[in-house]
């Protein structure tokens, strides 16, 4: 059985990956973490009542569990620690926390591999999502002129969302850094155009009853193609982090992405 800790086990997403370890018998919940939690056992929460596993409120105190695989789902300023903190105790990170700067992604990168640990930092877990930037990679050899609209739930913190990064990230290994749009055009309202990332444009919408859901629009001469990906579920993101828990202590790097581990 594979030993899993689950940081931010309170959260949206935490509290899905935690019922997730809990159902699949090749692995044991062997402890949750969140600074601020006054609980002692997992079960005292009415949602995993019945459910025993001890909860800790200290970083070096979840050692004393063991784990092999540390599931972050917590804010980026903590899940950079402690994805350090796991690298650094031989723990596969696998993580879904969004916000890491590049620049992170490469320390960590360099600490696995001289820690000789795998992982992974995927800004998403869904089958759906990985295809919706695979295809529109593709798409952008033959359409350059794209915009991004990603939409989200009204409690998201960050903006845009690590998904619409990523895939501005690979459109731009394709098209380059090209600006879109009409080069003398001026935003009469400060931040119409969006945010610009090599010369794609990302709009980020924010409402209650959103999941979450991304559309990577392109235009050509008289016609256009829309790529669009839509999360009805949290449960939709399991697949890709039990996939992800199964397949990282197998490697000694850690990957950017879910594409590396199907
Ligand atoms: N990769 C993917 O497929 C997906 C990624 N995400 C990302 O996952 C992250 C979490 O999203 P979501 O679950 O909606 O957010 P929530 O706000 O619901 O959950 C975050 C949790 O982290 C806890 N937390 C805060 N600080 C720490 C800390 N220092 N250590 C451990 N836990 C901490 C919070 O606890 P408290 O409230 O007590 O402060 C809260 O329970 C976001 O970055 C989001 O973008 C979301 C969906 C899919
Ligand atoms: O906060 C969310 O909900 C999500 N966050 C991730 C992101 O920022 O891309 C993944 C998914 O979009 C849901």
């Amino acid at each position: 059985m594979t030993k899993i800790l689950v940081a931010g086990f309170k959260g949206r997403m935490g509290a899905t990956a935690t019922h997730m370890v809990l159902k699949n018998a090749d692995f044991e919940l062997v402890g949750v973490y969140d600074p601020i939690a006054t609980e002692k056992d997992l079960a005292e929460i009415t949602e995993f009542a019945g459910q025993h596993a001890p909860v800790f409120n200290q970083l070096e105190a979840t050692l004393a569990a063991k784990p092999e695989i540390w599931i972050d789902f917590t804010i980026p300023k903590a899940a950079v620690a402690n994805t350090q903190f796991a690298l650094e105790h031989q723990i596969s990170p696998v993580v879904g926390t969004t916000g890491f700067t590049a620049d992170d992604i490469k320390n960590l990168q360099a600490l696995a591999k001289q820690q000789k640990v795998g992982g992974l930092i995927a800004p998403n877990f869904s089958l759906s999502a990985v295809l919706m930037m695979q295809f529109s990679k593709q798409a952008a050899k033959y359409f350059p002129d794209v915009e991004i609209i990603e939409m989200h739930h009204d409690n998201k913190l960050d903006a845009p969302s690590g998904t619409a990064i990523k895939t501005a990230e690979m459109l731009a290994a394709v098209r380059g850094d090209k600006p879109q749009g009409n080069p003398d055009e001026k935003e009469s309202i400060p931040g119409a155009r969006g945010a610009n990332y090599a010369g794609v444009r990302i709009h980020s919408v924010r409402l209650p009853g959103l999941i979450a859901h991304q559309q990577v629009q392109f235009g050509g001469i008289g016609e256009g193609l829309t790529i669009r990906q839509d999360t009805y579920d949290r449960e939709s993101f399991m697949t890709g982090v039990a996939l992800a828990c199964r397949k990282v202590r197998a490697t000694d790097q850690l990957y950017d992405g879910l594409e590396y581990l199907l």
